[in-house]
């Protein structure tokens, strides 16, 4: 075996192991996206309900939780803890930026409306005659 044969079984296996990464990484990004987009949803819940952006209690049991996970997966607890927490920060702000928006008022609630779910189509109707005489039993 030459010493380019090496460099190249060498080359060979760091692609090998940099595909696998390639394809963790790709995971873990849409594993973010699907979990962002439940919290915006929990933000927004929190926000029609006046409930306040951050839950330490929930906090401490979901860090308790991942540390234990860590342990037996034989990842650093420590380490999981710092992501977890990293995540849930920006979590928070997300839900801060929601709860001072005026689009999150009760009228616009988009998971559990308050108001009758045919008064925004009614109105469309109501429109829809006013302006379309085919759409009149008049016309
Ligand atoms: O479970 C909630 O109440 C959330 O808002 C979600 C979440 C999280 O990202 O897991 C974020 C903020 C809270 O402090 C706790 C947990």
């Amino acid at each position: 075996m030459t010493t380019r044969d090496i460099d190249e079984n060498v080359r060979a296996e760091l692609n090998r192991l940099r595909e696998s990464i390639d394809n963790i990484d790709a995971a873990v990004v849409h594993m973010l996206a699907e979990r962002f987009k439940c919290t915006q949803q929990v933000g927004h819940l929190k926000a029609q309900h006046h409930l306040p952006p951050a839950d330490p209690d929930r906090e401490s049991r979901q860090i308790e939780r991942l540390r234990q996970l860590a342990e037996s997966a034989k990842l650093d607890p420590a380490f999981a803890e710092k992501l977890l927490n990293f995540i849930i920060a920006e979590v928070i702000r997300h839900h801060e930026t929601i709860a001072a928006s005026p689009a999150d008022s009760p009228q616009t609630d988009r998971i559990a409306p308050k108001t009758a779910p045919n008064a925004a189509a009614s109105t469309a109707t109501n429109t829809a005659a006013s302006t379309d005489p085919k759409a009149s039993p008049d016309a």
